[in-house]
């Protein structure tokens, strides 16, 4: 597989690298920064090798037109803080402030690119608007650089199409994300044990099929729930639900049940009336799982769930997980993702945490990342991984 080595001498070339720069943000406040952080090695490497260096980047789901709450100029900065260089910032990602950016660079300058989904080619399903685009992308740069682990599970034109376009290589996050991860793919030590959350629902059940036939338990926790207990005829008020994958979730629990293979799911769940917002104080209540009134919703597991899981996990030898159980970011949410955290840090074997808000919450919460095993910057992108999905983006760059 193709490194950076193999683009020869970088001196004076314009070298596009894709980064995942996905990080949280409150307002233009960055939450965490661990993305960025992961980002700053193969970004220094490039520039120290005298490349003019164009980084692009998304933030969130801005849905394929510009919208300032997406912006990524605060990540611009910090960006710069943490490289100790400057950063050009483009306000946008193919036009003439790109353009002007990008032709203004010295050897060892860097440029950041405005959010890569402000343009609708980059996620079109479409090959030949996707092209089209990554034609575009690609006539800012000589060679082509892939270090965005989180998003390599994507077929976007930053992450694939322009891979197709410019001589390529993987940048060494990638290359370190993969490399972990293949221990957990090749032989893994039993018990093996999956824990999901978060609230990308309707990726993140997909993902389950696969991993019946690989871990031995699976612990599903976040926004995950409902779609479960509906399945399972529980009423679940205004909470997280993907109403077309019910029969998939039956279907799941089935398998799993045929297979030997434990699913857990939270038998109490902590509720309110609202989503949490600034201007209103959580009123937080445990309710049993089976049991959610109708005008609330869930937004963490509940304390006898959250010993259960910790206690599922106890023995285990390998553990991945992914997704936070509830709503960490508001303290009155956290419990859950804090006791699961806390059972990682004491597994006797390999605990690997995956996903840009998965490892926000272990550094939130204030654990010691030397405590766990790795954190990935991916999360759906390490859980496509492990399952054994080809990954568009890693594909691409394999390929002869
Ligand atoms: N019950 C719930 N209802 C709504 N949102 C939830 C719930 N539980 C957790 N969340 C939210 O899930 C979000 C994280 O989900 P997500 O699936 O994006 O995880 P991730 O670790 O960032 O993975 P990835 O890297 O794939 O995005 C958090 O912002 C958290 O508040
Ligand atoms: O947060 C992530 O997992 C990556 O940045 C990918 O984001 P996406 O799920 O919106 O493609």
């Amino acid at each position: 597989m193709s490194d950076i080595a193999s683009l020869g001498n970088l001196s004076g070339k314009r070298v596009l690298v894709r980064s995942d720069l996905n990080v949280p943000l409150d307002g233009t406040t960055i939450t965490d920064d661990g993305r960025i952080r992961a980002s700053v090695p193969t970004i220094t490497q490039l520039s120290d090798a005298g490349a003019r260096v164009v980084v692009t980047a998304h933030l969130g789901r801005p849905g394929g037109s510009p919208d300032p709450r997406y912006s990524l100029e605060p990540v611009a900065r910090r960006l710069s803080e943490l490289l100790g260089r400057p950063v050009v910032f483009a306000s946008d990602t193919v036009g003439a402030s790109a353009s002007e950016a990008v032709a203004g660079l010295e050897d060892g300058g860097i440029a950041l690119l405005e959010n890569v989904r402000f343009n609708d080619g980059e996620t079109s399903k479409d090959d030949a608007v996707r092209g089209a685009f990554a034609d575009q992308l690609a006539q800012l740069a000589d060679a082509f650089v892939s270090d965005g682990f989180g998003v390599v599970h994507r077929k976007q034109a930053s992450v694939y199409d322009v891979a197709l376009r410019l001589p390529s290589a993987m940048g060494g996050l990638v290359a370190a994300e993969v490399d972990v991860l293949r221990r957990l793919t090749e032989h893994p030590e039993r018990p093996y044990v999956v824990v999901l959350g978060g609230s990308k629902v309707s990726d993140k059940l997909g993902v389950i099929d696969n991993l019946i036939d690989k871990a031995d338990k699976l612990l599903i926790g976040g926004g995950m729930v409902f779609t479960f207990l509906k399945a399972q005829g529980h009423e679940v008020g205004k909470s997280l639900l993907e109403a077309d994958q019910l029969d998939t979730c039956t279907r799941y629990l089935a398998e799993a049940a045929d297979r030997g293979v434990e699913i857990l799911l939270p038998t109490d769940v902590v509720v309110d009336t609202a989503f949490p917002s600034g201007d209103r104080a959580p009123e937080p209540r445990v309710v049993p799982a089976s049991e959610i009134p109708s005008d609330a919703l869930g937004l963490d597991i509940g304390p006898d769930s959250a010993a259960a899981f910790a206690a599922a996990l106890s023995d285990a030898r390998t553990v991945f997980w992914n997704g936070p159980m509830g709503v960490f970011e508001v303290e009155a949410f956290a419990d859950g993702t804090r006791a699961v955290a806390e059972a990682l840090t004491k597994v006797d074997g390999l605990s690997v945490v995956g996903g840009g808000d998965s490892a926000a919450a272990v550094r939130q919460l204030g654990f010691d990342e030397a405590a766990f095993g790795h954190i990935s910057t991916g999360g759906g992108a390490s859980l496509e991984f492990l399952e054994g999905k080809e990954l568009p983006g890693i594909a691409v760059l394999e390929r002869d």
